[in-house]
């Protein structure tokens, strides 16, 4: 009797599965302009008044259209493409084998908003291999609507459209820019960076991120902005710790569109540090963990040459994180301490509780709800091969794209306010 209940209750570990969620980028030049088109039709990145609505695919058309050529310039300018997605691969083989160290067999994947590995694909691999457990995680150390969020939108989405996937045991980690291993891991980086300058002490640490219009932090609640300055002021505090006492600045780059971003500006701060007369920066890109046109382009190529202009001769640059292993280990043990299956087996209570940074982690839905109450219809990604690229799809594009700027002119005309005053701000 004994051993018949011990065979039946024999522990057989759940096929683990672990999906990062990424923002994608285009592989190749050709795919800038369809990158450019999933994005910019993704209404958590321009947000259109309710009345407009359904001129934004058109109206992605025509920015993606007219963005390209600029964006493309950038990609030629660190090789042709984005290496993205060769780094976030390379960030799941290190956590995969991070977790097998620690004895958890697991499978992670990828999946990208706006380009390939698409989570769609990711989803599908997901099923298919009949994973019970999912943690989620996705790769911005902290939270914005515009982020993560657009990715756990389009998640509930999916998972709302399909009763297989509702019913899979998921755990989502909103944000996990007050981990030990992100914070270390940086902290250490700045320090090794510092040594390099010829008078380290009089260096500026500069803490670089990613803006995002004002209007999302202050209108719809985004924590992006709080959590940043969180991170900042935990890294720092560590530096102090150890007895780096270098001034420090964050500031907002990579801002795109009319409207008012996070402010300082990553280049008006620049300017203004050589004024006051600082003479060496060492930039620290905060808000992403791999290499991209922003660190490799903007800040590398761009702000280092912006410097130099305004009168800071010294300059450096933190890497990203990519497959740090401080970094990769302990996204392991975040990974081991969110699985659902440790999570019940240890009566663990719900996550949101376990600390009061961020937003809580739990199911995509749960988490949604305080973000995300409208719950519009996502569209589905453009994928290469629908369009192509062709002669005919160019000509269409550029009809479509003309038909754009009629409907916005007669909308401009008939209601005396601009599509593009809104855009964003709604
Ligand atoms: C935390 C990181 C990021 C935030 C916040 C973010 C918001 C945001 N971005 C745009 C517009 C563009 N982003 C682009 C590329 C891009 N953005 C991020 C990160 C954040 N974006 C990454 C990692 C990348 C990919 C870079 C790569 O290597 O391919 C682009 C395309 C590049 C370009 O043309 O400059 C655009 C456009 C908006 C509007 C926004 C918030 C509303
Ligand atoms: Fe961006």
């Amino acid at each position: 009797m004994l051993a018949r209940v011990a065979r039946h209750s024999a522990y057989r570990p759940a096929p683990v599965g672990v999906l990062l969620l990424n923002l994608g980028g285009p592989d190749t030049l050709q795919d800038v302009q369809p990158f450019l088109y999933n994005l910019f039709v993704d209404d958590s990145i321009i947000r259109l008044p309710p009345y407009a609505r359904f001129l934004q695919p058109l109206l992605a058309q025509l920015i993606s259209t007219l963005r390209a050529p600029k964006s493309s310039e950038g990609y030629k300018k660190i090789g042709g493409g984005s290496p993205l997605r060769r780094i976030t691969q390379e960030q799941a083989n290190a956590l995969e084998e991070a977790l097998r160290a620690r004895g958890q067999d697991a499978r992670v994947y990828v999946g990208m908003r706006y380009w390939y590995p698409f989570m769609e694909d990711a989803i599908a691999q997901i099923k298919q291999d009949g994973v019970t457990d999912l943690v989620v995680l996705p790769l911005y150390p902290q939270f914005s609507i515009s982020t993560s969020g657009s990715s756990l939108r389009l998640l509930q989405q999916m998972f709302e459209a399909d009763t297989e996937l509702d019913s899979l045991r998921h755990c989502v980690i909103a944000s996990w820019y007050f981990r030990e291993g992100f914070q270390k891991a940086t902290a250490d980086l700045v320090e090794r960076e510092l040594q390099r300058f010829e008078r380290p002490e009089e260096v500026e640490i500069f803490f670089s991120a990613h803006g995002v219009p004002v209007s999302y932090v202050e209108q719809d609640g985004d924590p992006y902005k709080e959590e940043m300055e969180q991170c900042v002021a935990m890294i720092m505090s560590r530096l102090r710790s150890r007895g780096v006492r270098n001034h420090h600045t964050l500031a907002y780059q990579s801002r795109v569109g009319p409207v008012e971003w996070l402010q300082p500006y990553t280049d008006a701060k620049i300017r203004e540090l050589g004024a006051a007369g600082v003479r060496g920066l060492l930039a620290v890109p905060i808000s992403f963990v791999s290499e991209h046109i922003e660190t490799l382009e903007e800040i590398d190529m761009e702000y280092r040459e912006l410097a130099h202009e305004s009168g800071i001769p010294a300059w450096g640059r933190v890497p990203a994180l990519n497959t740090n292993a401080t970094f990769i280990d302990d996204l392991a043990e975040l990974v081991l301490e969110k699985l659902p299956s440790t999570a019940l087996r240890l009566g663990a209570a719900s996550p949101a509780e376990d600390h009061n940074l961020g937003p809580p982690s739990g199911r995509v839905d749960e988490l949604l709800q305080a973000y995300d109450r409208e719950r519009r219809v996502l569209p589905p990604p453009v994928r290469m091969w629908q369009w192509g690229w062709t002669k005919s799809a160019e000509t269409w594009n550029g009809r479509i794209a003309m038909l754009a700027v009629l409907v916005i002119l007669l909308l401009e005309v008939t209601t005396g306010q601009g599509v593009l005053t809104h855009w964003l701000q709604l």
